[in-house]
């Protein structure tokens, strides 16, 4: 179960020392003067670089950098528009792509209404037989889910729709590892929804297979990560490898300067609520991990923050907020922004401006008849201020991960909600662009809003005025102001002996 990060110089350490690139061997990836273009945006701008075998190559960059079509375009899904792209030794076959590349998605590429052993075969089909493709499949799943984060607890015969988001990873992860002859293995954002115990068990699985000689590349906004687990890492910025380290020579700060960003915007600035007025708008009845009842309340002005490790009632928290449930106060203007983007954010047929104003409408429209001078001017507004690259009118489909995501965010913001739900809304967004988002919550907090904010990241639980941490879907205890910090959070998430105090 995930709470935080690991930053542990004890896991750099040993990554540092395992079994690294195999120098004398000939690189397995080798790019050169790559160029891809999307109609008017050239998400790729010439890039060179050279991966070897055993090697565990990081790529970082913002949003929009252009690290997933890159990726894409070493898998051989989508070839360059020009330059040279080898994968040992040869160039891209034009059905096949690279058949020794996998690559696990930032977004699961599984079918939601297949179960996940038919998943795994639809993606090695030509591994299987025809005769009992079934139970080979369901073999295979288990046989990888196994080797990479035992104690998954999926079943291949469960339904991914029915599947957590962190179980829906694990399952990417796992089809993009059942392959006849795997020596590069792309793995994009990939612990993004997973706990941190399968975080690390996906790690050390990459140091076991890339010491066996497979190529690993990692795509992560987790620069901790990337510095821990990686040989060297290649800084992609607006389409073109600007630099490369190994991973011991350079930190984050470092990393993060070259990406492009504000070094200050990585580190937390708390600013207490100063609008914080009146009695509680927000109510919803809990009970303690002592059996009490009690009840999580927000006022007007107040971002309040709801932690713990996660799949511990912090959802259901926000979903019976959104829902009105019975014994829940909150007023009627609400909005929630998902986490799972692919699942409950995107409206995939519409553009930016349409899945931005979808909210907002009514505010816009008089009688029923639209006003698209203002809904131009409300999406003209909200596409600057979180720099949404692509524009307004660029297919929502179309955009990075990361710049979706903002899109869902200003959605909510955008509308006349005065109760704004974050369901761990900041999966796949640069760091850049977290401490504007932050930025953002305290500004619309001081405007009298209530933030109500489920984070699996605790150290973003200092931007909360308040925190409720729960376990086992009750409540274990409140942190204020200052009193925000990790180490409280993690030590109310397990403590026990303790409890009576915490919530008394
Ligand atoms: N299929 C597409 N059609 C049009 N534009 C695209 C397409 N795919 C990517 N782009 C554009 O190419 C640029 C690079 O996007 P890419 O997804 O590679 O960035 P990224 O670095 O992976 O970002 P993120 O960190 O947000 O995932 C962006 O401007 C994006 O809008």
């Amino acid at each position: 179960m995930s709470m935080a990060r690991d930053t542990s110089t004890g896991a750099r350490s040993a990554a540092h020392a395992a079994a690294g690139p195999r120098k004398t061997d000939e690189p397995v990836i080798r790019i050169s003067a790559a160029v891809k273009r999307y109609g008017p945006t050239l998400a790729l701008n010439g890039v060179d670089l050279e991966v070897a075998p055993g090697e565990i190559l990081g790529v970082v960059g913002h949003n929009g950098a252009g690290k997933s079509t890159l990726m894409r375009v070493i898998s051989g899904i989508e070839a360059a528009d020009s330059g040279s792209v080898k994968v040992g030794g040869k160039p891209r076959r034009a059905r096949e792509g690279f058949a020794c590349v996998r690559m696990a998605y930032q977004e699961t590429s599984l079918a939601p209404e297949l179960t996940v052993a038919q998943n795994i075969y639809l993606s090695s089909a030509s591994m299987l037989p025809g005769l009992g493709w079934r139970q080979a499949a369901a073999g295979k799943a288990v046989a990888a889910l196994d080797e990479i984060f035992p104690g998954h607890g999926v079943h291949p015969g469960d339904y991914v729709d029915s599947l957590s988001i962190g179980a829906r990873q694990m399952v990417e992860i796992a089809r993009a590892v059942v392959a006849e002859d795997l020596r590069v293995l792309i793995l994009d954002e990939p612990t993004e929804s997973l706990t941190r115990e399968s975080a690390d068990a996906l790690y050390a699985y990459v140091r076991r297979i890339a010491a066996d000689g497979v190529a690993v590349v990692l795509v992560s906004h987790r620069l901790n990560e990337v510095l821990s687990v990686c040989h060297r890492v290649a800084v992609l910025k607006d389409g073109a490898v600007v630099s490369e380290h190994d991973a011991a020579s350079i930190d984050e700060s470092g990393l993060f300067a070259e990406m492009g960003g504000d070094i200050e915007a990585r580190h937390i600035v708390r600013r207490a609520s100063t609008a914080a007025t009146g009695d509680p708008t927000v109510r919803v009845p809990v009970t303690t991990v002592q059996g009490a009842a009690a009840e999580i309340v927000a006022r007007p002005g107040e971002v309040i923050g709801l932690a713990g490790i996660a799949g511990q009632g912090q959802e259901e928290i926000l979903e019976r907020l959104w829902r009105g449930s019975r014994g829940v106060r909150i007023g009627r203007r609400r909005a929630y922004v998902p986490g799972d983007r692919q699942r409950s954010g995107i409206l995939p047929l519409w553009d930016v401006a349409g899945n931005l104003t979808i909210s907002a409408m009514r505010l816009y429209s008089k009688a029923g008849v639209r006003s698209p001078g203002q809904e131009a001017g409300l999406v003209g507004r909200w596409v600057d201020r979180l720099a949404i690259r692509g524009g307004a009118h660029a297919a929502i489909t179309s955009l990075s991960g990361g710049n979706q995501q903002k899109v869902i965010v200003s959605r909510a913001f955008a509308s006349d909600a005065d109760t704004i739900l974050l369901d761990d809304p900041f999966r796949g967004v640069d760091v850049h662009t977290k401490a504007d988002l932050y930025g953002l919550i305290r500004d619309e907090a001081e405007r009298g809003r209530t933030i109500i904010w489920y984070s699996s990241e605790n150290t973003e639980m200092a931007h909360c005025d308040r925190v409720y941490v729960l376990r086992a879907g009750r409540l274990a205890g409140e942190l204020v102001g200052d009193d925000i910090d990790e180490d409280r959070i993690i030590a109310m998430s397990f403590a026990v002996k303790e409890d009576a105090k915490e919530t008394a």
